[in-house]
């Protein structure tokens, strides 16, 4: 295990008890995270999920709220603004935007994992206004240009 970094974290009321996030292997990118509240996700609904807590995370990183691939593959729930972004300015409480792509309605309960955070470091850009840039092999080529999906 590499070393870590120390995030500041605190439980609101409605986060009382619940399990911090965490790894739930040694070598996950990513702690899962848990509902601090009952809901359910009627097909096409979404939800911004209590989570129960605040943080601070040291400038320099974020966080990143993805979908747990279990959920998607099996029931369709997964995260509209994936990856969420969690700035480390921010003193709110963490929500998980989750949408229901499922046929059936889906049930969130307090204490369930419903998506995991990556914490990731972030570099600001400073612009720097040019009347032209270098040229490239790619040039202004995009959205397919190089050939589509066919074979490599
Ligand atoms: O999945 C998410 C995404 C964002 N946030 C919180 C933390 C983040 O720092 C803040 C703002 O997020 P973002 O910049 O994505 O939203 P915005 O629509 O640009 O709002 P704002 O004007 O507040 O930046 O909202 C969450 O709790 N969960
Ligand atoms: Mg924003």
């Amino acid at each position: 295990m590499t070393d870590r970094v120390a995030v500041r974290v605190t439980r609101l009321p409605h986060g009382e008890g619940l399990d911090l996030p965490r790894y739930a292997t040694g070598g996950a990118a990513g702690m899962d995270v848990v509902s601090a509240e009952d809901v359910t996700l009627a097909p096409g609904a979404r939800h911004a999920v209590a989570t129960g807590l605040a943080m601070a995370i040291p400038a320099g990183y974020e966080i990143q709220v993805r979908p747990r691939s279990g959920l998607a593959l099996k029931h369709g729930i997964t995260v509209p603004n994936t990856p969420g972004t969690i700035d480390s300015d921010y003193r709110g409480e963490l929500k998980v935007i989750m949408i229901n792509h499922g046929a059936e309605p889906f049930p969130i309960a307090r204490g369930d994992r419903v998506a995991q955070l990556v914490l990731a470091p972030v570099t600001q850009a400073a612009w720097e206004e040019v009347d032209s840039l270098d040229e490239t092999e790619r040039g202004a080529g995009g959205f397919g240009s190089t050939g589509g999906h066919g074979k490599l």
